[in-house]
């Protein structure tokens, strides 16, 4: 079980940092750029329709207090009234559907680069499942808030205002100086703010994500854990974990109310200053009643865009802190997934001074061997010396220190080996669902003949068969529900299932007497004629099959040659 060990109090990131992090997100919006558009010219249209609501309305007040018109000769101002109100609950509809839309296209864009560089990463490399996990569910949420929220905003808050300005310059232009003068409070306010907001969001990311990690790794050992007795110890610090997620949660939250009210308090003093003045010069006779009153309804909708884009500026933030940990998963870079490569032509595997050395000190001294397709390797040796661990730096789950894997002579990406390598590990695995679905693991599509005679060669149809369910019978968590050798039969089974370039067995006969031994072997070897096939073994009948063996010793080869001439292990 491993635990994170990244800081939980993370180095505040503004200026050239934050600006870097939000150039990395922007490059992600290309996907919803048409529908954020027009949600963006949906927007203006509906801040139009509210600048001609408020003169409609300052009309129908005027004609009807001022001027004593009644209301039966203002069919015009109520049709514009009715109209514009119409068509601006059309155009706020339409522009919630676009934002939407917007945000669906950039949050589907992110998780398949997220998943994608998952997918294609080197097994060692892989990231804790929690963290991959609260990136693609929380992390691509908050980012497609800043999508769908703060982007729009930002421009609208940029024309809405100059609009409404524009219109009441040639109503009374001293509203529009005082409008224009106190405007800049709430961005200025807004950056102040967001100075502490960036690294208050930052720590909730990192705390989630740890705890995120810490859960699903606990969570898959619960069994272990249990039995040792470490359950509830491991319960306290996973509780202790989430009062730390809390307590980073309510002060993000309530740096985000604070700031929204100060916000509201700041636009409610600039549209009380309007009020006061135009009460006043229409007290004084310096204006008429309709610019007047145009003014003071239309004042608090010059604010409303800044106000709310304050609001969402926590947004802002809050992506920053996913988006932060979003590049240390998947790179600088917002790349198009990788393609899978479609090796397979390859005809040597040449290891080339292969050398790695544990945490621990135990090592593995450079090693060279080459093993053709259509032949077997043997790796012999005594417990310890490193036999799995050769294996798993073939299948590219350790970085080699030294030396390097090539096919033909060629480099390769050990994804492109992973792909075309059938595996039985050391501790097979089987999960929760049917023995068919776990023997169809990599290959979903396989027909039931293939997987039943890959059972058949790796002598599990027998067993399979004799419970009433056969190859639908359901395991539990693990493979419960059959014996330690027979999840080893299925795994083996899934191994061949791929018709594999190489396939690497590690134990395969361990669990089974001489005879069956004997049988699986060259049931198997018949099974690949075409395979290059490497198999770890202490079991001298199995190794008898090979062409050639190698015997390890603490690390170190202690003979590579045929078979015939091996010594006695
Ligand atoms: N993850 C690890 N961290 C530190 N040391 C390790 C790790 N994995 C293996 N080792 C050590 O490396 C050495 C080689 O281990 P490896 O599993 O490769 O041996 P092996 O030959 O396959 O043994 P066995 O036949 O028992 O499976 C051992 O001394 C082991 O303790």
């Amino acid at each position: 079980m491993s635990q994170s060990s990244r800081p939980l109090t993370p180095r505040p990131v503004h200026g050239e940092a934050a600006k870097r992090i939000e150039r990395w997100l922007k490059s992600f919006g290309l996907a919803g750029k048409r529908a954020a558009a027009l949600a963006i010219a949906a927007a203006l249209g509906s801040g139009a329709m509210v600048i001609v609501q408020a003169y409609a309305v300052a009309a129908m007040i005027a004609g009807v207090t001022v001027d004593k018109t009644g209301l039966g000769g203002m069919h015009a101002q109520i049709i514009l009234f009715v109209l514009a109100m119409i068509l601006r609950a059309a155009f706020d509809t339409l522009r919630q559907g676009l934002a939407f839309e917007a945000g669906a296209a950039i949050r589907a864009r992110l998780r398949e680069v997220i998943l994608g560089r998952v997918g294609a990463a080197r097994i060692h490399d892989l990231p804790p499942s929690g963290e991959v996990a609260g990136l693609v569910s929380d992390g691509v949420e908050a980012v497609q808030e800043y999508f769908a929220a703060f982007l729009p905003q930002r421009m609208i808050a940029a024309l809405i205002p100059a609009l409404v300005l524009v219109c009441v310059i040639p109503f009374d232009w001293v509203t529009a100086l005082i409008l224009a003068i106190t405007a800049p409070i709430i961005p200025v306010f807004m950056v102040v703010v967001g100075k502490g907001a960036e690294a208050l969001n930052r720590r909730q990311w990192q705390r989630l994500m740890v705890m995120g990690a810490h859960l699903f790794d606990r969570i898959a050992g619960l069994v272990t854990l249990r039995q040792l007795g470490a359950a509830q110890r491991e319960a306290a610090l996973v509780a202790a974990m989430s009062e730390g997620y809390r307590s980073a949660t309510m002060k993000v939250l309530r740096l985000a109310f604070l700031s929204s009210l100060v916000l509201e308090f700041f636009s409610t003093i600039a549209v009380a200053m309007v009020a006061v003045y135009v009460g006043f010069r229409l007290y004084y006779g310096d204006i008429t009643f309709l610019p007047g009153l145009f003014a003071l309804l239309i004042a608090p909708e010059f604010f409303r865009p800044l106000r709310e884009m304050g609001q969402h500026y926590h947004a802002r933030m809050a992506a920053i802190g996913a988006a932060e940990a979003m590049i240390g998963l998947i790179g600088p870079d917002a790349p198009a997934p990788e393609t899978p490569d479609p090796a397979g032509n390859w005809r040597i595997l040449s290891v080339e001074g292969l050398a790695f050395t544990h945490e621990g000190g135990d090592s593995i001294e450079p090693l060279s061997f080459t093993l053709k397709r259509g032949r077997t390797l043997a790796i012999m040796g005594p417990s310890g010396a490193g036999k799995t661990t050769l294996a798993r730096l073939i299948l590219g789950q350790l970085p080699p220190q030294s030396g390097h894997i090539l096919l033909d002579g060629h480099e390769t990406d050990p994804k492109t080996l992973q792909e075309g390598t059938g595996w039985l590990p050391q501790t097979p695995r089987l999960f929760a669902g049917t023995i068919a679905e776990n023997i169809a693991l990599g290959q979903p599509t396989a027909s039931m003949a293939k997987i039943e005679a890959c059972a058949r060669i790796a002598q599990a149809h027998d067993f399979i068969t004799a419970s009433t369910s056969g190859y639908k019978t359901v395991l539990g968590e693990g493979g419960a529900g059959l014996s330690g050798g027979q999840i080893r039969r299925v795994a083996m089974a899934r191994a061949l299932l791929s018709e594999p370039d190489l396939l690497i067995l590690d134990e395969p006969t361990a669990a089974l007497d001489a005879a069956g031994a004997q049988t699986l072997m060259e049931a198997v070897l018949a099974a690949t004629p075409d395979a290059a096939r490497l198999i770890i073994t202490h079991d001298p009948t199995c190794a008898a099959l090979a062409d050639r063996v190698i015997m390890l010793e603490a690390g170190r080869v202690t003979y590579h040659g045929s078979t015939k001439e091996m010594p006695h292990a």
